[in-house]
């Protein structure tokens, strides 16, 4: 769906990018990640021309994306910022309405999808849309960022440290909203951050960079059990256990229980982290498995966790 052939990118003497090629397959969720000026913002913006390489091509759908006007072009792309860039004099409603109306749809259309984008990233309508963006927290703020972006059903989002500016309970939620919204929407979305566990959270694959180059492409299990370059081994460094720990399933470990009930539980579709975290909280070597009535339906042992953790 994005294509990036050989970009280069050069300003004076300096390559911010040092030719990037790689591919983002429609639907798929692609991280960019690496250490802050290693060109992550600049491969990202050659893809809505914000940024024209000094060589190399950029494809989008197939098409080499300098063959579209710009303007055109970005209308076909999500974007959203970490600033958010809300037009401070205009509404909730008015700013998610931006684009529904640059496309010129007919007025009632464009208001009914405003008012459902809304709904969809959790702002009820008739609370929110007559507000004003100073009237907002951080974090609902960036949710109408969201929602302006989806307004013209764009195939692919383009994200820049979105969930960057808010506190980390937020950025949470804002995470696992992001992922239930992408479960339905499938877009193919291009998303910028320095944040590793951010990326392994929301990536189908990763692109770990570092001077403009890309280091390793690979999905976020891949990267965190078999790092290619000591570059990338460093930047996961001791986060890594954890790390992979956060992707494996609960329900591939579970254990019958043999008589007696751990105190502690956890819930049946939760992550093998989750299970690591409550252990190490209560001090315990084994925790309940629970299903959605809250029956324990078995455990998963410490051990277990500690062995998974380590395997290659
Ligand atoms: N217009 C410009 N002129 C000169 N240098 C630039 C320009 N834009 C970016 N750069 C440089 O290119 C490099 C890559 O910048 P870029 O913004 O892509 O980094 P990044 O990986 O997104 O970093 P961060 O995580 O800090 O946002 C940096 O060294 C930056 O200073």
């Amino acid at each position: 769906m994005i294509r990036f052939e050989n970009v280069v990118k050069r300003y004076g003497d300096f390559e911010a990018l040092r030719g990037v090629s790689l591919e983002v397959a429609q639907g798929q969720v692609v991280v960019l990640l690496g250490p802050s000026g290693c060109g992550k913002t600049t491969l990202l913006r050659t893809v809505n021309r914000l940024v024209e390489p000094s060589e190399g091509t950029v494809y989008l759908g197939g098409e080499d994306v300098r063959r579209l006007k710009p303007e055109e072009l970005r209308r076909g792309i999500g974007y959203v910022i970490q600033s958010i860039g809300l037009f401070p004099h205009m509404s909730v409603l008015e700013n998610v309405l931006v684009v529904p109306r640059l496309l010129g749809w007919e007025r009632s259309r464009r208001e009914a999808r405003a008012r459902e984008m809304l709904r969809l990233v959790g702002l009820e309508p008739a609370v929110f849309a007559s507000r004003y963006p100073r009237e907002l927290s951080g974090g609902q703020a960036q949710r109408v960022g969201l929602a302006r972006a989806l307004a013209a059903d764009p195939a692919v989002l383009l994200m820049d440290e979105p969930f960057g500016a808010v506190d980390p309970p937020t950025r949470e939620r804002l995470q696992d909203e992001f992922l239930r919204l992408q479960a339905d929407l499938k877009k193919t979305v291009l998303f910028v951050t320095h944040d590793l566990e951010e990326a392994v959270k929301l990536a189908d694959r990763i692109c770990l960079m570092n001077h403009g180059k890309v280091e390793q492409y690979d999905e976020p299990e891949t990267l965190l059990r078999d790092p290619k370059t000591p570059f990338v081994r460093e930047f996961i460094g001791p986060s890594r256990t954890l790390l992979r720990l956060s992707r494996i399933p609960l329900k591939g470990l579970i254990e019958p229980l043999n008589g007696k009930v751990p105190a502690a539980s956890v819930p049946l579709s939760a992550m093998a982290r989750e299970a690591f975290s409550v252990l190490l909280a209560q001090g315990a070597r084994s925790v309940a498995v629970t299903d959605e009535q809250g029956r324990a339906v078995g455990q998963v042992r410490l051990e277990t966790l500690l062995r998974v953790a380590s395997e290659d």
